[in-house]
């Protein structure tokens, strides 16, 4: 396991208010918390909690209401330009429903081959596309099968599986993974798990899962934040977080799995 103690990223004092007055929403309420290099951690909690405009804001997608964001050390919270474009080669996510992050007139071959646009590569047309090929083989699909297909034109299951290749490729040192298995039948998520978390170890990446599923996050995990109505109420390793929960909410979540570790660890 390549974990260090130094710090990747830290999450201070961040809130995000959407809209104002009666209709104010506070999907993020002060949160902190702070990653280590080649940590895997999860964020969990139910639909509406705030996960998903957590891993927004991080991204620097959402503009915050209030707090900072420092990654490497740097106060990224007010990158625009030249700086993000830097910043999304380094923090890269593939989202709950990647249909959505596809530009859906692009086959998969250019939405590929548009990730090395990121990093001013010297590769060649044709090496570019034998990594691209290396890549969705390392991902199991068959290259032949879908470089010239079109999103719409794929499952879900391979659309999140084109995801984790543009990851490989783009090789972020953070990940934000939200919801990243939700298209992939139950029988296949484990080895699209295990290809997500292999990252880790291939390409040092540090992970951050976002999830409702906690069976999910004690599999992957070795540290757990639960968040619940913008806040996040308890945090601590995998192990802590199931066996000595210590927020009512987390005895609650725990209480809904009905067979904790059995789902994810016999699949
Ligand atoms: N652009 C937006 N404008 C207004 N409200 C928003 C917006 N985005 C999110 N919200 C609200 O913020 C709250 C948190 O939403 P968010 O999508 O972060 O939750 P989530 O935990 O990711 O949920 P899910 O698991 O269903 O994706 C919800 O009440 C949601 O309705």
């Amino acid at each position: 396991m390549a974990q260090n103690t130094e710090e990747i990223i830290k999450v201070e004092n961040l809130t995000k208010v959407f809209g104002s007055g009666k209709k104010a929403v506070k999907a993020v309420n002060n949160i902190n918390f702070s990653i280590k290099k080649g940590e895997i951690v999860s964020l969990v909690g139910q639909s509406g909690s705030g996960k998903t405009t957590v891993t927004r804001l991080i991204l620097r997608l959402l503009k915050e209401t209030e707090g900072k964001i420092i990654f490497e050390g740097k106060d990224v919270t007010d990158i625009k330009g030249k700086e993000k474009k830097e910043y999304w080669k380094k923090v890269q996510a593939i989202f709950q429903d990647p249909y959505a992050s596809f530009n859906i007139f692009s086959p998969v071959k250019k939405v590929l081959l548009d990730t090395f646009k990121l990093f001013n590569s010297s590769y060649s047309k044709k090496e570019k596309e034998k990594l691209i090929c290396e890549t969705l083989e390392s991902v199991n699909l068959r290259p032949e099968e879908v470089v010239d297909k079109y999103p719409f034109e794929l499952s879900g299951g391979q659309r999140q599986r084109i995801m984790i290749a543009r990851a490989h490729l783009i090789r972020p040192q953070l990940l934000l993974a939200d919801e990243p298995t939700s298209m992939i039948d139950a029988n296949l998520r484990s080895g699209i798990l295990e290809l997500l978390l292999s990252l880790r170890d291939t390409d040092d990446c540090t992970i951050m899962f976002v999830t409702h599923d906690l069976g999910l996050a004690y599999y992957v995990s070795d540290r757990i934040f639960i968040m619940h109505e913008g806040e996040i109420v308890e945090e601590g390793s995998a192990d802590k977080i199931i066996t000595a929960p210590e927020h009512p909410y987390t005895i609650q979540l725990i209480k809904d799995v009905p067979k904790l570790s059995e789902e994810w660890l016999t699949s």
